[in-house]
C-alpha cells in the first residue's frame, strides 16, 4: 500500500534520512521505534508532504507522491495525527472536529455524514461535542486529535507518538481506538517512543538508528527477541524472560538491514 525506496531528506544542515526503504501493506499496524534524533518523526513528515524528500521514492497504492503538496496527499487517504498539544483548547470539541474535514467542507452532506460517523467510532466527540477542547483530559484530547483526521476517512492514519504525556488508562483508551480503527480497515503506520507499548499494538516493527532503517519484522519477532532489544532498543523492549524467537519467527523477521551501521 505504501512503499519509501531510498529516502533522503533533511532540514537543510545535512540528510536526516540516509536512504530509508520502508513498506506498510494494507491494514497492517506498523510501529517505528529507535532512539532520539533517528528520524522517525522525520520518517512521518516526508510521507505527509510536509518535508520533501531530496532523493528517493514513495509510492501509495502504486501511484508516486513524494513530490506532492500536503494537501493533495491528504486527498489521497493519508493523514497525520501530530505530536501532542495540536486541538485549540478554546474551541469546541465538535468545531475541533470539524476542522479536520477542511477539504470537504463545500460537501455539507458529506461533512455531516462524516461528524456522525466520528461520533459513534470516537464516543467522546459526542459525549464532549460542546466543551471546550481545553477542558478535556490527556486522553480526551488524544482520542478527539485522531477523531479530527477521521473526517477525511483515510486509508493510512499516521501516529506521531501517540503515548504520550498519557496515563496507562488513556493509554489503553487511545490503544483500543487505534486497534478498532485498524479492524474497520485502516491501515496505521506510528512512531512511538514507548517501545513496548508501540511494538504490542503493532502487527509490523521497524527499527531505525541514525537515519536509517536497522531491522524490519513482525512486531512480536522483534519485541521478543532479547538480543535485539539490547543491541537496538536499550534493552528497554520485550519481555526479559521471553523466549528466543523460533527458527520459523526469526526466518518471517526481524530481518537485519546489510547496509552500514
Ligand atoms: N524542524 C527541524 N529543523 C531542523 N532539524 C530538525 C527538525 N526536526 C528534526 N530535526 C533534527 O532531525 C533529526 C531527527 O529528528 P526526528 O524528530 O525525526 O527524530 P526522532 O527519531 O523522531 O526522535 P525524537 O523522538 O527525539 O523526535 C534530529 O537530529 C533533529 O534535531
Amino acid at each position: 500500500m505504501l512503499s519509501l525506496k531510498g529516502i533522503v531528506a533533511g532540514y537543510g544542515g545535512g540528510s536526516v534520512l540516509q536512504g530509508v526503504d520502508l513498506e506498510c501493506a494494507k491494514q497492517t499496524i506498523t510501529c517505528i521505534v529507535g532512539p532520539n534524533g533517528a528520524g522517525k518523526s522525520t520518517v512521518l513528515r516526508v510521507i505527509s508532504g510536509l518535508l520533501r524528500p531530496s532523493e528517493g521514492q514513495i509510492s501509495m497504492d502504486g501511484e508516486a507522491i513524494a513530490d506532492r503538496s500536503p494537501d493533495e496527499i491528504l486527498r489521497r487517504g493519508i493523514t497525520q495525527v501530530p505530536q501532542s498539544h495540536a486541538l485549540f483548547p478554546a474551541m469546541s470539541v465538535r468545531e475541533n472536529v470539524l476542522m479536520g474535514g477542511y477539504l470537504i467542507r463545500r460537501n455539507r452532506a458529506l461533512l455531516r455524514e462524516r461528524l456522525d460517523m466520528v461520533m459513534e467510532r470516537v464516543p467522546v466527540v459526542a459525549a464532549r461535542a460542546h466543551d471546550n477542547a481545553g477542558n478535556l483530559s490527556g486522553g480526551q484530547r488524544r482520542m478527539v486529535e485522531i477523531a479530527r483526521c477521521l473526517m477525511l476517512d483515510p486509508k493510512l492514519i499516521l501516529l506521531d507518538e501517540p503515548s504520550l504525556g498519557l496515563d496507562p488508562r488513556s493509554l489503553s483508551g487511545v490503544a483500543g481506538l487505534i486497534h478498532e480503527l485498524n479492524a474497520a480497515g485502516t491501515t496505521v503506520l506510528l512512531v512511538e517512543q514507548n517501545v513496548r507499548l508501540g511494538l504490542g499494538l503493532a502487527t509490523h516493527g521497524v527499527v531505525m538508528e541514525g537515519g536509517k532503517v536497522r531491522l524490519t519484522g513482525t512486531a512480536a519477532a522483534i519485541k521478543d527477541d532479547p538480543e535485539i532489544a539490547s543491541l537496538y532498543l536499550g534493552g528497554t523492549s520485550g519481555s526479559p524472560t521471553a523466549p528466543r524467537p523460533t527458527a520459523r519467527s526469526k526466518a518471517e523477521g526481524p530481518k537485519t538491514e546489510t547496509t552500514g551501521v
